[in-house]
């Protein structure tokens, strides 16, 4: 997770890649089997910021009640954290976060992005089983794990007109809906394709 809450930096710094919007210009068609689709009109190179998945930020139990649940992202679930703070407070509020988030997520207090009602491009943005981007967390104007951004990154170079996608990582078997198991066909169409969405 990129975490920069308090960097001092001026607002042109290079390293903000991803809080200044989308620089790539992007295109919502429509895909044979999978519904609307977001391709890009020009070349990206790989590891280029190319868009924000933006929604109404909704506590767990609230996103479970939705009707239509095809646009939620549940957030700050990841517990690849690779910062390597050495300073001794930062190493306590760094427990104190990670303790809060582990007992979010048993209690089911966890965040879910909606973006039925609000968003962004990013919502049109089809899941494949081998995606030419990825879904990383970024802290910037705040530091509450909790609750980071959603921020997609190219994976590798994508050709102009390539279909973007990532990997939506659903867990198989364990998407509910009123304690009932879901099953979604997945037609990304890879050769490593898992068959299944959820
Ligand atoms: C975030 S939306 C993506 C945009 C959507 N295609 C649309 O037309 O609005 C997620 C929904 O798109 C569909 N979808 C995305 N990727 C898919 C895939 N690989 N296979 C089947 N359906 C997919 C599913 O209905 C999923 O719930």
């Amino acid at each position: 997770m990129s975490v920069a809450p308090a960097c001092r930096c001026p607002p042109t710094c290079h390293n903000r890649v991803s809080q200044h919007g989308p620089k790539v210009p992007l295109e919502i068609f429509k895909t044979g089997k999978t519904g609307w689709g977001v391709r890009s009109l020009s070349f990206i190179p790989s590891g280029s910021f190319v868009c924000e998945y933006v929604g109404e930020v909704l506590q767990e139990t609230e996103a479970e009640r939705t009707e239509n649940d095809e646009y939620l992202f549940d957030i700050g679930r990841d517990d690849d954290d690779d910062d390597d703070d050495d300073d001794d407070d930062d190493d306590d509020e760094e427990k104190d976060s990670q303790s809060s988030k582990s007992e979010m997520t048993a209690e089911g207090l966890g965040y879910t992005i909606d973006a039925a009602k609000c968003g962004n491009v990013g919502r049109f943005i089809n899941h494949s089983c081998t995606p030419n981007m990825h879904a990383q967390d970024v802290l910037w104007d705040h530091d509450d794990k909790r609750m980071p951004h959603v921020m997609l990154f190219a994976e590798k170079n994508i050709r102009p007109l390539q279909e973007l996608t990532y990997d939506y990582n659903y867990n198989i078997g364990n998407v509910r809906k009123n304690g009932k198991v879901k099953e979604k066909k997945c037609f990304c169409g890879s050769s490593k394709c898992r068959l299944r969405l959820y």
